[in-house]
């Protein structure tokens, strides 16, 4: 089993680059399937299992996917298929963001539905509601979403009931080759949503106000292929900025942008964390005592829930009593568990935990339950008693690239180690079943 293995007492110096954005880079790849002409290329791709998942499905789907360092090359100008099954959208559930391109390129899409996953049920209604404004008829059944243009894909009004990042990103997508003028009120803001636009823009599409609460997408008769950098990861450079807080360390996290990290850094001021705007990058530096306070998570620019996990292992080293309320999903706690492992103080009451810190945290063996967890988890091993190992390292991979060498690069004493395979001298296969 693989696991990192990390002792606390480490204070973190020096200098960390964030990657491209996971959360940009997966619709996007997505979105080069509406182009019919040309060739794609993408820079600033971190080389993550879901990129790897999402080219898969593309592949799938017909499209030609090359992979460079950093840099994906896609040409889906063949015909496509119009399918995603279940083994992708098991693995990743932002397969689900093909049936917008899909549906603006063939007018058709069969996705496999996605069902839920660790951090609660996750329906995509709003997706659906979305493309039914615009003429799709959606059947559900057997497993599968099947869904097909009736007459046109035409433009039309769309509001949600939750600014949901998926619900705007997939009608945008299909809109983008809709005739007419779509209008998505209520729409998620997020740096990502931003990106996404712009790659539209940049393949021919016609989208504004991407970043307000209302989007205006006129249709185009065809998208070509474009160049695209993928904007900086927020929540793996936040993730970086607390393991420099929690530390007592000195790290400069270049590609974090202030505009986009503007409530996490107001809450980690707030707790007495320094935090000054450089040339390439945000420096933290990390006081004696951390104070306590209070957080909850909304859509942007509210405080993200990606970076609900990793602020409860800082508030487990603050001095006093907080409180995170969790209100983007039904059921992001399950390292709650995990934590009162390593000797945490914390309970959780409804939507809400409370954590009576500062908690002499004790190194543990813990099992990632999401992918933040496990970066959550490997932060609260940096300022533990003794020895952390944290499992279920699939999750970790979805998100972060080195993350263990990035931290040791900054001082930390961490390792990966594959436990089966010291003994057995075989290297293991990393386990696809994670969505
Ligand atoms: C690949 C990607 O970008 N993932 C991000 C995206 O996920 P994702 O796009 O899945 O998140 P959404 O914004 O859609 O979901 C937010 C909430 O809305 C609910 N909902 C969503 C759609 C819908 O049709 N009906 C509905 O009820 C969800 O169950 C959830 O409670 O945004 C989340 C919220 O910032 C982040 O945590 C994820 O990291
Ligand atoms: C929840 C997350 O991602 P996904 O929507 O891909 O599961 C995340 O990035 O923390």
């Amino acid at each position: 089993m693989e696991k990192i293995i990390v002792r606390g007492g480490k204070r973190l110096n020096g200098t960390v680059k964030a990657e491209g954005a996971k959360n940009a880079v997966l619709p996007i790849i997505a979105a080069t399937l509406l182009a019919s002409d040309g060739k794609t290329v993408l820079n600033d791709v971190p080389a993550l299992s879901d990129v790897f998942t999402i080219s898969e499905v593309l592949r799938h789907l017909n499209a030609e996917v090359d992979f460079g360092t950093n840099r994906v090359v896609v040409d889906a100008s063949r015909e496509l298929k119009t399918d995603a099954p279940f083994e992708y959208v098991r693995k990743m559930r932002a397969s689900v963001l093909v049936m917008g391109p899909l549906l603006g390129r063939t007018g058709k899409a069969r996705v496999a539905l996605p069902g839920g996953c660790a951090i609660g049920s996750r329906p995509i209604d709003q997706h659906l509601k979305g493309f039914e404004a615009m003429g799709v008829k959606v059947k559900v059944g057997n497993g599968f979403i099947d869904a097909e243009v009736e007459d046109k894909l035409r433009g039309a009004k769309i509001y949600l009931d939750f600014p949901s990042v998926g619900a705007t990103e997939n009608i945008m997508m299909a809109a983008a080759l809709a005739e007419g003028t779509t209008i998505i009120e209520n729409v998620a803001k997020e740096p990502e949503i931003v990106d996404l636009a712009n790659f539209l823009n940049a393949m021919g599409g016609k989208v504004r106000g991407a970043g307000t609460g209302t989007i205006r997408i006129e249709g185009v008769k065809k998208l070509y292929g474009a160049n695209h950098t993928i904007i900086p990861d927020r929540i793996e450079a936040g993730t970086f900025m607390v393991a420099a807080a929690i530390t007592g360390g000195n790290v400069l996290v270049r590609g974090a942008v202030m505009e986009h990290l503007s409530s996490l850094v107001a809450k980690m001021e707030e707790m007495g964390v320094k935090i000054s705007e450089e040339e390439d990058g945000l420096r933290v530096i990390g006081p004696e005592k951390l104070k306590a306070v209070d957080i909850k998570t909304m859509p942007h620019p509210g405080f993200p829930t990606d970076m609900q996990s990793q602020m409860m292992s800082l508030l487990l080293a603050a001095q006093g009593t907080s409180m995170i309320t969790e209100t983007v999903f039904e059921n992001r706690f399950m390292h709650v568990e995990e934590f009162r492992r390593m000797n945490a103080d914390i309970k959780i009451e409804g939507r809400s935990v409370i954590i009576n810190g500062p908690s002499k945290l004790q190194g543990a063996e813990v099992a990632a339950t999401d992918l933040r967890a496990a970066a959550a988890l490997t932060l609260a091993g940096l300022v533990a008693d003794g020895y952390t190992r944290v499992t279920e390292l699939k999750h970790l991979d979805r998100g972060y690239v080195d993350f263990h060498n990035k931290l040791q690069a900054l001082g930390a004493d961490i390792e990966r180690v594959n436990e089966e395979a010291t003994e057995t001298g075989e290297v293991k296969q990393v386990s696809s079943d994670i969505s």
